[in-house]
């Protein structure tokens, strides 16, 4: 291995208290007594995009939900944005309602927050389009391919504007050509409107080429064991993948994963 492995990691514990847009300091989640998640201490700056990554059952969609607001940590704290609707949530099925069209299911999110109906239409409109599918908002779920579905439903959680947008595996069900586009997709929308993102996936080289900083977590107990920086710019260049930082890159990540992963019995 050519890379700079555990060597470019630094421990999480070591990130300043600098200005960030959410945080987890501590964290624990427990089920039942049982550890879930923790202790993690997670700092995610304005425009930041963190990627996730750890085995199964390591706690990565307990960190969202925490980060989300979804549950409260038995210990620790987690300070999210003060603004109402400034966190949005991609799901790893792109949750839509069948009988409506495209358009209605980002409006109608929107309408229920108290948008007017035809500001929702409008805005649902601008975030169809944004994700390239301004031709296809009467579209029923349906009428859709999987990577469509899925653009609607980033296009329903744009809509609202967050600061913040969390993404649990939201591509884990599609072709790799399908996903590549969707991570070039997001890098767009990211470049016309830095927000920050926290994306977790069990794809080492989708972390490393999504994120600007990848965070591992253990799989013996949800706590961060690597914060690995990712080298170049964002977006990522042509030619990207074949770059031999971007390879040391996601060596150094597989390297902490497979620290992180639990030791055979
Ligand atoms: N509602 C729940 N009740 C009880 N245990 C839970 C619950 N949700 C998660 N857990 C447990 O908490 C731990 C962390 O789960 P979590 O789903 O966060 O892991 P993950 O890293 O996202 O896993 P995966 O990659 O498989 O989605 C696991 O041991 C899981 O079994």
């Amino acid at each position: 291995m050519t890379g700079p492995p555990l060597a470019a990691a630094r421990p999480v514990s070591a990130q300043g208290a600098e200005s960030c847009i959410s945080r987890l300091d501590q964290a624990v989640v427990r089920y039942a007594d049982r550890p879930a998640l923790g202790p993690l201490t997670l700092a995610v700056a304005p425009g930041e995009i963190v990627a996730l990554v750890g085995a199964s059952g390591a706690g990565k969609s307990t960190a969202l939900r925490l980060l989300a607001g979804l549950e409260a940590p038995a210990e620790g704290s987690v300070q999210r944005p003060a603004q109402p609707n400034a966190t949005g949530f991609v799901f790893q099925s792109p949750t839509l309602m069948p009988w409506a069209d495209a358009r209605t299911n980002v409006a109608l999110p929107l309408e229920l927050s108290g948008v007017p109906a035809a500001e929702a239409r409008h805005r649902a409109d601008l975030a169809l389009a944004a994700v390239g599918l301004g031709d296809r908002t009467t579209a029923r779920p349906r009428q859709l391919s999987g990577g469509m579905a899925m653009r609607v439903s980033l296009a329903r959680a744009l809509s609202i504007r967050p600061e913040l947008l969390l993404l649990d595996e939201p591509f884990a069900a599609l072709d790799s050509i399908t996903r590549r586009g969707l991570i070039e997709d997001l890098h767009r929308l990211w470049a016309e409107r830095p927000l920050a993102m926290v994306f977790v996936t069990h794809d080492v080289e989708e972390a490393a080429y999504l994120a600007g900083r990848v965070v591992v977590l253990s799989a013996a107990d949800g706590r961060a064991v690597a914060d690995v920086p990712m080298p170049g710019p964002l977006p990522r260049p042509e030619g990207w993948r074949r770059d031999p930082a971007f390879r040391d890159a996601v060596e150094a990540v597989a390297s902490g994963l497979s620290h992180a992963m639990p030791v055979a019995a």
